[in-house]
């Protein structure tokens, strides 16, 4: 495969993190990064070493920007001296994408629309390459097929729900329905223990607040630092969240694998603890052609890290995205449907 040069939108836990990864593997050179107030470009490469020391505790957040600490001047990636501050970061990169052959959004979902407004900015922009995000909300993957006319004429392919769950777990649950013709329920159940990436993920933390009984995206938006401190301290530093609205249920039923209501996720997040409050596990309970009721169970090694299964996954679609976009394949794809399908 050639390299596939590709950009970060979002420096934040997500963001900073792909482009560590990214460095481990073949064929992914970083070209472009930004956060909401600046932006890093480089065709030929950016120093993801010193782009991860300047931004190191420094990132600019919507999990509180004052919360964490700076190292540089400036706040987030403006602290590299590669990026330039800009009040249009994702337009800087759009405007440069011609020479960019995928783009991992790692932005956050604090308003629904969001990211299905950015994609639809590449597409105006008649970008042609690959758009992946990691977004959560069930509802969101609607948005993104309202608009994926528009976004199979630029010539995008777009991969939804790509991170861990929805993302990883999805494509678990979809290989592990293959035993069966029928399927009656599938449970993925997530563990996440988070206290040397607590303040690098704080954006993620509040959005997982917003799935509390009580809150949605709007409260959890407007939430302060120290209301999510006294939310966090209330359940003693772990959460636990059942029946979230996570869209590995739409996107396995537009994969034609069982019905969304078929399909629950919840999980437990300690921010206190680095070790998994539970073992993240998927499981597929249905019935066999010859019969049978079983359920396959896929399982995490406790010893793996949110950021190493939200990224390793994000930006394998990536790749996969950027070998179906070079076969001419374009418009919106889930998870599921990169697995055998059955
Ligand atoms: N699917 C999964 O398994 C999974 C797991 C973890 C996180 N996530 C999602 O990943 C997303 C990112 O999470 P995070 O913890 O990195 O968040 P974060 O708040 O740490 O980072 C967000 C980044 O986006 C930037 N940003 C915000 N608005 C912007 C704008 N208008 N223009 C340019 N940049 C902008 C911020 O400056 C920051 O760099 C969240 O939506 C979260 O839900 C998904």
């Amino acid at each position: 495969m050639d390299d596939i040069h590709f950009a970060v939108l979002g420096t934040g836990g997500i963001g900073r993190r792909a482009i560590e990864y990214s460095s481990s593997k073949d064929h992914l050179v970083p070209v472009a990064a930004c956060d909401r107030d600046g932006v890093a470009i480089d065709h030929e490469g950016l120093d993801g070493d010193e782009l991860l020391a300047a931004t190191e505790g420094n990132i600019a957040s919507d999990g509180g920007a004052t919360a964490v600490k700076q190292t540089g001047e400036q706040q987030g990636v403006v602290a590299s001296a590669q990026a330039t501050p800009t009040e249009t970061p994702i337009d800087d990169i759009i405007a440069e994408s011609d020479a960019i052959d995928a783009v991992l959004i790692a932005l956050p979902n604090l308003e629904h629309d969001f990211i299905p407004r950015v994609a639809e900015r590449f597409a105006e922009a008649d970008y042609e390459g690959v758009l992946v995000d990691v977004l959560k909300r069930s509802r969101v993957i609607g948005m993104l097929d309202d608009r994926a006319e528009m976004l199979e004429d630029s010539g995008i392919t777009f991969i939804c729900g790509a991170g861990a769950t929805p993302g990883f777990l999805t494509g678990a649950a979809a290989l592990a329905a293959q035993s069966f013709v029928e399927i009656e329920e599938v449970e993925i159940w997530w563990g996440v223990g988070l206290k040397s990436g607590y303040e690098d993920n704080r954006g993620t933390v509040r959005e997982d607040i917003a799935h509390l009984d009580g809150y949605d995206i709007e409260t959890a938006r407007d939430l302060t630092d120290e209301e999510i401190e006294a939310i966090v301290d209330d359940h003693d530093g772990v959460i636990e969240f059942n029946d979230m609205e996570h869209a590995d249920d739409v996107l396995l039923e537009r994969a034609g694998i069982c019905d969304a209501e078929d399909v629950t996720v919840g999980g437990i997040l300690d921010v206190r603890s680095d070790e998994k409050p539970t073992t993240t596990t998927v499981r597929v309970t249905g019935r066999t052609f010859d019969g049978e009721r079983g359920t396959n169970t896929f399982e995490l090694d406790d010893a793996t890290s949110m950021e190493a299964n939200v990224n390793g996954p994000a930006l394998g679609y990536l790749k996969t995205g950027v070998r179906r976009n070079r076969a001419g394949e374009y418009g919106v794809f889930g998870p599921a449907e990169l697995m055998p399908g059955f």
